[in-house]
């Protein structure tokens, strides 16, 4: 069902000179969802983010948001907001001079803006730190702050372009849960720029796989995962082999695969190297074909039977667990 708050994007085209960023691209986003925009350096994802934004050219095609075309006009006019990969705070402003910025823009009195920017705080737990100056908050702070600076203006969808990558590993994983939170309140779209296949599974509703400047798989996060439909995607999202058979390629989740004896399973070769990851044990062989396979083993099921490198072994695999991949 269409919503008012829909996100569609017709057609929707990037070219840089003699280069095609972005071509043609067709999407809906729908209303309230936290989707990511997941693909490699390069393949048009940033530039997708900032033509929804408005901080970057439409070449051709369109952008409407609950129909009407947003596509042209300015960023401040579109219902759109966005926060970006370097959070841009203003070094002289303190925190709430930062969040309370578009409204001063907009000619909104001193009080009013206050006010909407301690509300703001207040969403992202940051109401004590509100006379704070950027470079006296931490990396996790500073990203609070940019939220609230991007929310105050009650977009309809918030832009992130690679929102976490400037925290370290330990704060991101808490930050990424933060702002899956915020968006399940707030109720607003989120699409989220992102090279980590981890931070996408882990945020997503849905996530959009892009490659060369296309659409190479979208859908809810787990439809995409358990049945990617290219060896693309079935390889950058991880933890699935992709094998060829005689009926043509197909996608294996690792943790899919089994030991079975040599000669009365679907492959068959040798252990290149046994790699032990504490709860689970990733034992690769080289099968027919040159080609390397992975099993994602639990620690109890190998070290029942462990086997070692140069040992034969047979891999199998219920038949359902396959899927067929598009050239
Ligand atoms: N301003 C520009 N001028 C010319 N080419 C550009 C410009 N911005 C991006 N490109 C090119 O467009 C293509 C897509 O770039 P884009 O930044 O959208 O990719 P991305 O998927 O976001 O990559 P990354 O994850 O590295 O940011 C690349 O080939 C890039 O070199």
């Amino acid at each position: 069902m269409r919503s008012d708050l829909d996100l569609e994007l017709v057609s929707l085209t990037k070219r840089y000179g003699d280069t095609t960023a972005v071509d043609a691209i067709n999407h809906l986003f729908h209303a309230g969802t936290y989707a990511c925009l997941l693909g490699p350096s390069g393949c048009g994802k940033s530039s997708t983010l900032r033509m929804l934004a408005g901080h970057e050219t439409v070449s051709d095609g369109n952008v409407l948001l609950g129909g009407r075309d947003i596509g042209r006009l300015p960023p401040a006019k579109r219902g759109t907001a966005m926060m970006f990969q370097s959070y841009a705070l203003f070094p002289h402003l303190n925190v709430t001079e930062n969040v309370g910025f578009s409204l001063k823009m907009k000619g909104t009195d001193p009080d009013k803006r206050r006010k909407a920017a301690m509300e703001m705080l207040e969403l992202v737990d940051m109401t004590h730190l509100a006379d704070r100056l950027p470079d006296q908050l931490s990396g996790g702070q500073q990203q609070r702050v940019a939220l609230a600076r991007a929310l105050i203006t009650r977009p309809q969808v918030l832009l992130l372009d690679e929102p976490l990558s400037a925290l370290d590993p330990f704060l991101r994983v808490r930050m990424r849960s933060e702002l899956r939170k915020l968006q399940k309140e707030l109720g607003i779209s989120f699409i989220h720029v992102t090279h980590g296949q981890d931070e996408a599974l882990a945020l997503a509703d849905e996530i959009v796989v892009m490659n060369n400047a296309v659409i190479e798989q979208a859908g809810p996060t787990r439809d995409v995962f358990d049945r990617p439909a290219t060896a693309f995607v079935a390889q950058f999202l991880g933890s699935h082999n992709v094998i060829s058979l005689a009926e043509g390629k197909v996608a294996v989740r690792s943790d899919e695969l089994r030991l079975a004896t040599p000669g009365a399973a679907k492959l068959e070769g040798r252990i290149i190297t046994v790699e032990y990851q504490g709860t689970h044990v990733a034992l690769t062989a080289k099968v027919a074909g040159d080609q390397e396979v992975t099993a994602l083993l639990t620690d109890k099921d190998f070290f029942g039977a462990p086997k070692d490198v140069g040992e034969a072994v047979g891999l199998d695999w219920d038949g359902t667990a396959a899927h067929p991949l598009r050239a």
